[in-house]
């Protein structure tokens, strides 16, 4: 058994953070140490929440107490993902540097997720300088979405040849594959929603429908990472878990939309994740 530590926030109504990573990354066979950044009453996006940021202290003596009962060593990889305040950005690479430690061959996936006005994605001050200048480079893989494409490339993305190249600008600063999570307007085609992956050996793309929500759900990129993340660790080839991540989580989408939900329907679609229905195939462009 593989064993993920996942340090993320918790929503105690409805899926983003852990809420949205934890229960995949378990239906794909994955022991996953869920550790949270904040404890929100529901994801930012509601416009208005409750609840607190966890001190950033609590990320060190969490680590602390795994490692006093010897079970450090058996993290397989560390992910991050929504982060609470600019200072627990520290205390996660350090978290990482002692799980690398006991276990070398350790992983580190860093979801930078970033605020986004627009979309009512609300993120501390000081968050984003830390992913750029102290989580980047320490990441084995990346996941950003557009905007957070643009900042941890620092280039302008106003269509998919300069999308392309921020990827490998990014390869070039540390991690090793950068799967960019939505290419938004950056993309090929309007009518699809579409995801690169860039790895050593060159640059993959996937597009998939586009469903035409009222409010579009939230977590969907904690979805995605989690399972790139989940695959990676069953022993699968970049490709290969690109594609079930891409097709479970089209899965989901489609049953959210169904639904009319606007909170991720992951329950209702379990048994699509484990086994998408859908078959949507990458296709390498570089
Ligand atoms: N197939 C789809 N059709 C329409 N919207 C989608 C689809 N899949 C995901 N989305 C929406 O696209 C948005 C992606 O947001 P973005 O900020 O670009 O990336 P992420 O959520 O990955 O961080 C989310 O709001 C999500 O609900
Ligand atoms: C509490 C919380 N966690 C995580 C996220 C990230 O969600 P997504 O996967 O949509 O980027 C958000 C976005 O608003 C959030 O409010
Ligand atoms: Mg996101």
């Amino acid at each position: 058994m593989k064993n993920v530590l996942s340090i993320q926030s918790h929503v105690v109504f409805g899926y983003a953070g852990n809420k949205s990573a934890t229960f995949p990354m378990q239906l794909m066979g994955i022991d996953v140490w869920a550790l949270n950044t904040v404890q929100f009453s529901n994801h930012t996006q509601y416009g208005k929440w409750t609840g607190m940021v966890i001190p950033k202290e609590q990320i060190g003596e969490i680590l602390r107490g795994i490692d006093e009962i010897g079970e450090l060593k058996n993290c397989d990889a560390v992910v991050s993902g929504y982060i609470g305040s600019a200072e627990q950005v520290e205390e996660i690479v350090r978290a990482f540097h002692q799980v690398k430690a006991r276990n070398p061959n350790a992983i580190y996936l860093c979801d930078p997720v970033m605020g986004h006005p627009d979309k009512g994605c609300i993120v501390a001050d000081g968050v984003k300088e830390g992913l750029i200048n102290q989580a980047m480079s320490e990441a084995d893989i990346i996941t950003p979405n557009l905007v957070e494409l643009r900042e941890l490339s620092g280039l302008p993305v106003e269509n998919f040849e300069q999308a392309v190249a921020a990827a490998r600008a990014i390869l070039a600063k540390g991690p090793k594959k950068v799967l960019v999570k939505h290419l938004n307007k950056a993309g090929k085609d309007r009518t699809q929603f579409e995801m690169l992956l860039a790895n050593e050996e060159g640059i993959w793309h996937i597009g998939r429908p586009l469903h035409y929500f009222e409010r579009e759900p939230v977590g969907v990129g904690d979805l995605t990472a989690g399972l790139f993340l989940a695959n990676k660790l069953q022993g699968k080839s970049d490709i290969a878990a690109f594609e079930h991540t891409a097709n479970a989580v089209n899965d989901v989408m489609q049953t959210t939309y169904q639904q009319h939900s606007y909170e991720l329907q992951l329950i209702a679609a379990r048994e699509l994740i484990i086994n998408p229905i859908s078959r949507y195939k990458a296709v390498k462009i570089a």
